[in-house]
């Protein structure tokens, strides 16, 4: 895709960093970010940086960056939404006017909308009208810092068609950023969905202090619920064995730098929702995210183990200390056939 106008709504950790990637692929456009604060705005246009999510990194000079939706959005070929999960909505409805008609839209968010159950790509549908061929999901084990830092990564650009698939992918390819292009829209949502949930009950674990047994069995177990919810819903279960699925769980399970796992690491360490919230100062979307999954589950028939006894930690149902007794008191089952 040769693009001259691209914007990023959203200016956090992953925005700004994904305007960097997008920078450096096409040192030739313009990349305009949308900052919701008009200090972090007027600090990414003066002295190119974010210090606030990204510490004293220099951006790209083909970064610009504007607190005025309308600005942003006007003559932008490529749209990404970048904000927390449960603001999108919101968002989109004040921004839909401004947004291009043919614009397309590229989904870097990991959260499931609490009360609908819907996933990022069906809330742009639903307010935007955006059709399929015009919406993406940006998905994989993409931490923000490390990509900022050009660490070697890759990701997965998923549209249901493939030519803009290739399009996006082409104009997201840095030195240090390989995207590869998946069909599987809905596997790559859930895949990044539900990593989060599975990491916050890996950082429980770790918060308890127990070991890498313990960490390798919650994420083995936990990808073969994610692939059950993925499958029921749609998705393939060879996506969920790729970047997207088995590659985000891993990288987010692992890192010290990922908001899920870290917040888990606190509950698990005996934090109350308080206490773990106003030590957070970056959105940890499994939190919220955990509730409307059960939910989607249920409605689908997916036994969700992992992500139940999670739940029950973050609404203060069950202390995280019975958390392990609730995965382990359950029946025996087969691995085959991913029951
Ligand atoms: N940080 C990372 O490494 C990665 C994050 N993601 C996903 O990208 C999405 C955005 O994450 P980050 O940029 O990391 O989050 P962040 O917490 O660093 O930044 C969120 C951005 O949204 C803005 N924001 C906060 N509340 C808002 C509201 N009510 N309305 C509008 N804007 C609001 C903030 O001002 C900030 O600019 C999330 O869904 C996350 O799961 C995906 C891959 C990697
Ligand atoms: O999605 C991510 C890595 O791929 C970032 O994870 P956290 O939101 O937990 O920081």
């Amino acid at each position: 895709m040769r693009v001259k106008n691209l914007t990023v709504m959203g200016s956090g950790s992953w925005g700004t960093t994904f305007a960097k990637v997008l920078a450096d692929a096409n040192p030739e456009a313009t990349v305009t970010l949308w900052a919701r604060r008009d200090e972090v705005a007027e600090e990414i246009a003066t002295k190119h940086t974010n210090s606030g999510y990204l510490g004293d990194l220099t951006l790209p000079f083909n970064i610009t960056a504007t607190s005025d939706a309308v600005a942003a959005l006007n003559g932008a070929e490529m749209v990404v939404l970048a904000v927390p999960a449960q603001t999108l909505r919101e968002q989109l409805t004040q921004w839909a006017d401004a947004i291009p008609a043919d614009a397309v839209i590229v989904s870097l968010m990991k959260g499931l909308e609490r009360g609908t159950g819907l996933r990022m790509t069906q809330v742009v549908q639903e307010v935007l009208g955006t059709s399929d061929d015009k919406l993406v999901v940006l998905s994989g084990p993409n931490l923000a810092r490390e990509i900022a830092r050009e660490e070697p990564t890759a990701s997965v650009v998923a549209c249901s068609v493939t030519e803009t698939a290739d399009a996006v992918a082409q104009a997201c390819t840095a030195a240090y950023f390989r995207p590869y292009t998946n069909r599987d829209v809905i596997g790559a949502e859930i895949g990044g969905i539900v990593k989060n949930i599975i990491a916050l009950a890996v950082g429980m674990c770790d918060g308890m202090g127990m070991g890498d047994n313990t960490k390798a069995t919650v994420i083995t177990r936990g990808l073969a619920e994610t692939t059950r919810l993925a499958v029921a819903i749609g998705g393939k279960a060879e996506t969920m064995s790729g970047l997207a699925g088995m590659g985000d769980l891993v990288a987010t399970c692992a890192s010290s730098l990922s908001r899920n796992y870290t917040a888990g690491r606190l509950f698990g360490q005996g934090l109350s929702m308080d206490q773990v919230t106003s030590k957070m100062t970056q959105v940890a979307e499994g939190v919220k995210s955990c509730s409307a999954v059960l939910e989607l589950a249920h409605e689908n028939g997916v036994d969700m183990p992992i992500a139940a006894a999670a739940s029950k930690v973050l609404d203060g149902s069950v202390p995280v200390i019975k958390m392990p007794k609730l995965l382990l008191d359950r029946d025996l089952k087969s691995e085959e056939r991913n029951q």
